[in-house]
């Protein structure tokens, strides 16, 4: 990659791009085209409580959860928000991938952002496309010990690791159920989160995915160069109203 492409470097002020979309429709994916294109960070929920879990062990009623997918709760996607945007927090481009997952945490981001650029990218596919993407997608538990993100397969061995040539497993989250369920709460809530972007005047794009990878990059690139200038005018609406 030439220098003259990556454009999230250091030098530039905190840019906030959200991926949001369905369970398989490829956010991990463009997360890693824009953290290889445009040097951009990530910032993902899971990782930010793991940290704050070891930087803080006493913190265990923080992160106890009922939800049946095991959704934190918002006060603690609050703390650890602003853990991230109020300690001492990267600049340039940061991707928050798969978050946020409702309205009201887009309100929260918005709100914690106070004024910095923030732009919503939501991928979309069909369901069909979804479920498939995730039947077939398989993780690394050497590379990665908590594995999330798409393995690269061995060009000889597609159910071995590319890179260190363990046997690939499916994410247990993506089991039939378990997906079908995170796939509907994303249905119901995509197009609250749209409609709390637009009161909140933070640009908000949806882009079909439903080609192949290499066909999508360019789309997403695209797009997330042009929410990631934009500044919205900071929440305006009370939390009581959400
Ligand atoms: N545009 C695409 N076309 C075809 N397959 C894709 C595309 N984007 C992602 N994939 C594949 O679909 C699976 C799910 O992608 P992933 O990025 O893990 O989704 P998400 O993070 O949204 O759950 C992976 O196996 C990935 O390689």
């Amino acid at each position: 990659m030439s220098s003259s492409t990556r454009e999230g470097t250091a030098a530039t002020p905190l840019r906030l791009v959200a991926v949001v979309g369905p369970p398989g429709v490829g956010k991990s994916t463009a997360t890693g085209v824009l953290t290889r294109r445009l040097g951009a960070r990530v910032w993902r929920l899971r990782e930010a409580a793991a940290a704050y879990q070891r930087a803080h062990p006493g913190a265990t009623h923080l992160f106890r959860t009922t939800d049946p997918l095991g959704w934190l709760p918002d006060l603690t996607v609050e703390v650890l928000l602003a853990a991230f945007l109020r300690g001492r927090r990267p600049s340039g481009l940061v991707v928050l991938e798969g978050f946020p997952g409702s309205a009201r945490q887009l309100h929260m981001l918005c709100a914690l952002a106070a004024g910095l650029p923030v732009g919503v990218l939501a991928l979309d596919a069909s369901d069909r496309t979804c479920e498939q993407r995730a039947q077939g997608r398989r993780v690394c538990a050497v590379c990665e010990p908590d594995p999330r993100r798409p393995a690269p397969r061995h060009p000889q061995d597609p159910e071995r690791c590319a890179r260190c040539r363990h046997p690939l497993v499916r994410r247990h989250s993506d089991a039939t159920d378990r997906f079908q369920d995170r796939l509907h709460r994303y249905r119901v809530r995509a197009p609250l989160i749209r409609s709390m972007a637009h009161r909140l005047g933070v640009p908000h794009q949806v882009i079909t995915v439903e080609d192949g990878p290499e066909a999508c990059r360019d789309r997403v690139l695209t797009a997330a160069k042009s929410l990631s200038v934009s500044t919205p005018g900071g929440p305006v609406i009370s939390p009581a109203h959400l």
